[in-house]
């Protein structure tokens, strides 16, 4: 079998071994660019699995050569060219009949001739590549394609699939010759110069070589060769070639697999692009009508080309069958966005997970896929086993949060409604998911969680399938956002303020929040009686020392901090509940009763005096003074917290030291909303997850870090005002505030979990920071002594903003010695909500930013400049 090498099939793999079978064993592949394609080679390897084009020989004396050398681009358009057809690329199989030489330029062998309109075959026919002597009728030979898209739409750029009953015959034998009908398209001789310049700069060759030689050209459209790195482009799903918008439908045509270049139709998609399959961009909504989008996006999800194929799943040490795939993929709660690898599955729990690692979700029970399932199948090390397999450290981390008892050796029966027994008990001892507290802990530590009342799965697991899918399928798209700071930066206050923007308080949330707004009243007021005891002796002593050095003056037992003797019984009565720690059994309940005095004390001018010296009472915050001020109000059984009120109550968010919630933004083009109402096949909006800790809550060196390591962003949050603060961890000494912000930023850099993940900047309380740098130099803090602001400053607003980018800027040294990333900061005024908004877009930005460069584009890795000029334009991306 003789076949032409220039004359390639698309398998390069192929090829390459055929090539290798081909010399000398041990001998080298030749270096892919100095590989001489130009020589017919003969074949001598095993049979191929695919079709090789068959080319007959030229009959040179038929075909009017006028020169045997090519010198000029005009002499190429005289050169035949032989063009091999890829059975499958069927709208050029329906090329209409012509005369034999269209125009005369685009001579073919066997009447057959066509515009080179992939690259491939631009590479692969281009005057560089397929020598000389062969090829360049390309750049002048074009013709017009037409849709085959049922709405008979033409593509607005000129090119139309022209019908034909007739198949090309590539041998110029039998039916008529197809030929190609010449209309010069009006999108440009232009874009065909450019095009045939890059096409000489093509390499010929394999996929493989293709694709190096793109990811070479990064940035750049690989049809008409123009590059603009801040243009978008779209690859296509199997080769990766990426085009412009002004080339994509000519180089992907009418799509009828989704987006895949007219040559790469047919072929699997490449897995890593799996995720994107059915998921509009920005360049098809530019080129495409919301109706052509819809079909080709449904084209690309469910066309057969596209699917997984079962021998791709190994389950259980097994690779599927066709069958045990439709199962999967069919039962109602099938694994969602399932990729080609090695997974385990517990038919009688449920979970599923990748060999070798933890419960991803849970599946359908009682599917029969793949082998049995191994005790080493998650890779656990723990002596525990759950239906046979030796869970992970963290699945018994969470089975101890559950009370269940499980020392080592235990062997658990676990059903997929969530409740378990010791093998060989037959006694059901409770439900693993029966606890609100344990399916919360779970779904932070990323293990699957069944939806709904785990009690209702026995007794009609449709119900709860019915119901949990959606939440599942989610799963996977949502992205975990740690919201974390110093106490009193101010994070509980950010996510309260997201929790108004994106989701909201529920009636029963708000309930609580009324309580708890109640019982902080007493604990203020708690705080003031004691100062003011305490500041009631410290001035007496005072005056009773000026006293004994000025005798003769009148001798009091009271100043300014005193109190009635009514005041005083239920000062002695209040504080001795706050000392014997009975606060809670008292407040909220008896509010009413006592709202009328304790309004009254607040308002003794010995209260009032005390509360000016606040700043020397340990935990007293400034919104005291906000509740205290409305006790009557607050007091009464009516009373319904404002937004502002949750806002400035403390201890909102603090149960457990954890708090998150779920929202999602609508991150769409204003284009795609328009999709969004008239098509279901709108991208479905991103999920976010904010997780916020408490800093109090998190002992033990950052160890409970550790289970955010999955989180897609830290959200670091600081109090630009706390620089001239003072702060104790616990019983610890005391130091300037802003550098306990800076260490625990540090240590949280510096943790292995976060390794990888970006970090987002919160500079809060701006407004409290405006006000103060007025009258307290930045200086204060050690860390800021080298601040020296450009003088004269013409309003505090300039020093603040001098010094706020001083402060952003000594951030962001720090973080890049030490990660050589860069830091993303925002300023925010945690309580204004708007403030809070723009954070969490700038957040968004920093996100689909990191994705981008994750996805590495253009294959520019770690180059940040780039992506800085990008983010920059963005109106939520300020560069510092
Ligand atoms: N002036 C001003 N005060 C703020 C701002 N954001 C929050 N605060 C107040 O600062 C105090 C601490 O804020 P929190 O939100 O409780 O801070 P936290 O980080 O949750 O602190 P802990 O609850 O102690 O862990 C509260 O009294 C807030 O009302 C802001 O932007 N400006």
């Amino acid at each position: 079998m003789a076949s032409e090498s220039s004359a390639t099939e698309d398998d390069g793999k192929a090829w390459e071994d055929a090539l290798r079978k081909m010399l000398p064993a041990g001998a080298p592949l030749p270096d892919e660019e100095h590989l001489d394609y130009s020589i017919a080679v003969e074949y001598q390897g095993p049979p191929v699995p695919y079709q090789v084009p068959k080319v007959d020989p030229l009959d040179l004396d038929s075909i009017p050569v006028r020169a045997s050398t090519v010198s000029t681009v005009s002499d190429l358009s005289l050169i035949p060219v032989a063009m091999p057809i890829h059975p499958k690329h069927n709208r050029f199989n329906r090329i209409r009949n012509g005369n034999g030489n269209g125009n005369g330029n685009g001579v073919g062998v066997g009447g057959y001739s066509r515009e080179l309109n992939t690259p491939e075959e631009r590479h692969r026919f281009s005057p560089a590549s397929a020598s000389a002597s062969a090829s360049a009728s390309a750049s002048r030979t074009q013709f017009e394609l037409q849709s085959s898209n049922e709405e008979g739409r033409e593509f607005t750029n000129g090119i139309r699939e022209v019908e034909d009953s007739e198949e090309p015959n590539v041998n110029g034998e039998g039916k008529r010759a197809p030929v190609v009908t010449f209309n010069t398209p009006r999108d440009s001789e232009e874009d065909e110069s450019d095009a045939y310049s890059s096409a000489a700069e093509f390499p010929v060759g394999s996929r493989g070589e293709k694709e190096k030689w793109w990811s070479r050209k990064r940035g750049v459209c690989s049809r008409c060769g123009k590059g603009n790195r801040l243009k978008e482009r779209e690859p296509c799903m199997v080769c990766d070639a990426k085009y412009c918008s002004n080339c994509v439908l000519k180089a992907m045509g009418s799509m009828p697999e989704g987006r895949k270049c007219v040559s790469c139709i047919g072929q699997p998609i490449d897995e890593a692009r799996r995720g994107g399959l059915g998921k509009i961009s920005r360049i098809l909504t530019k080129v495409c009508s919301p109706l052509e989008i819809k079909q080709i996006m449904k084209a690309e999800k469910e066309c057969a080309s596209n699917q997984l194929r079962p021998e791709q799943l190994v389950v259980n040490g097994r690779q599927l069958r066709q069958e045990e795939l439709a199962e999967i993929l069919g039962c109602s709660m099938a694994p969602q966005k399932l990729k080609p690898g090695k997974y385990w599955y517990d038919k009688d729990s449920g979970l599923w997970g990748k060999e070798g690692e933890k419960p991803d979700r849970i599946i359908s029970s009682k599917l029969n896929v793949g082998g049995k399932l191994k005790q080493t199948a998650s890779n656990g090390n723990t002596k525990v086993y759950i239906n046979g397999r030796e869970i992970t450290k963290i699945e018994l981390r969470v089975l101890k949060l559950a009370n269940v008892q499980c020392p080592r050796d235990t062997h658990f029966w676990v059903y997929d409604d969530g409740s378990y027994e010791e093998e060989g008990q037959n006694n059901i001892k409770g439900n693993i998911w029966g606890k609100a507290s344990t399916r919360f802990i779970s779904s932070l530590l990323s293990l699957p969680v069944p939806h709904g009342n785990p009690h209702e799965a026995k007794e009609d697991p449709s119900v709860i399938s019915g119901r949990s899918v959606p939440e599942y399928l989610e799963q996977g798209r949502i992205q975990k956002l740690l919201l974390f700071g110093l106490e009193g930066s101010g994070t509980g206050t950010i996510f309260k303020q997201a929790k108004f923007l994106y989701g909201n308080f529920t009636p029963e949330e708000k309930q609580d929040i009324k309580l708890m707004i109640q019982s902080n009243m007493y604990k203020y007021l708690g705080i003031l009686l004691e100062g003011r005891e305490q500041f009631e002796e410290e001035a007496l002593m005072a005056s009773l020392n000026t006293e004994k050095s000025a005798p003769g003056t009148d001798e009091s037992n009271a100043c300014i901090y005193s109190i009635n003797q009514r005041f005083k019984h239920f000062s002695d009565w209040l504080l001795d509940i706050v000392a014997t720690g009975d606060l809670d059994a008292f407040f909220p309940a008896a509010t009413r009763e006592y709202a009328p005095i304790v309004d009254e004390v607040w308002r003794d001018p010995a209260i009032q005096g005390t509360f000016k010296r606040r700043e020397e009472l340990h935990c007293l915050p400034d919104v005291a003074k906000y509740f205290l001020d409305q006790v009557i109000e607050i007091s009464s059984n009516e009373y319904e917290p404002s937004d502002k009120d949750i806002l400035y109550a403390e201890g909102v968010t603090q149960s457990n030291g954890l708090a998150f919630m779920e929202f999602s933004f609508d991150d769409r083009s204003p284009m795609s909303e328009t999709y969004n109402e008239n098509f279901e096949c709108a991208p479905p909006l991103t999920k976010y997850q904010l997780i916020r800790i408490n800093s109090k809550g998190l002992h033990d060196g950052c160890k409970w870090l550790e289970m955010f390591e999955d989180v897609r962003a830290v959200i670091f949050c600081v109090s630009l005002s706390d620089y001239d603060q003072m702060w104790a961890h616990g019983t610890g000494p005391f130091h300037n505030k802003m550098l306990a912000s800076r260490d625990l930023f540090e240590s949280l850099v510096r943790h292995p979990c976060f390794k990888d993940t970006p970090f987002v900047l919160l500079l809060n309380k701006y407004d409290a920071f405006e006000e103060k740098i007025n009258q307290v130099p930045l200086s204060t803090c050690e860390w800021f002594r080298d601040f020296s602001p450009v003088k004269p400053h013409h309003n505090s607003q300039s020093l603040a903003h001098q010094a706020y980018y001083y402060v952003a800027v000594k951030f962001k040294e720090l973080y890049s010695s030490i990660s050589r990333r860069k830091l993303f900061a925002w300023q925010t005024r945690g309580w204004e909500r708007t403030s809070v908004d723009e954070a969490f877009k700038y957040i968004r930005e920093v996100l689909k930013w990191d994705e981008e460069k994750d996805e590495n584009m253009y294959g520019i890795a770690g180059d940040d400049s780039f992506y800085s000029t990008e983010m920059s334009s963005s109106p939520y991306i300020r560069q510092e």
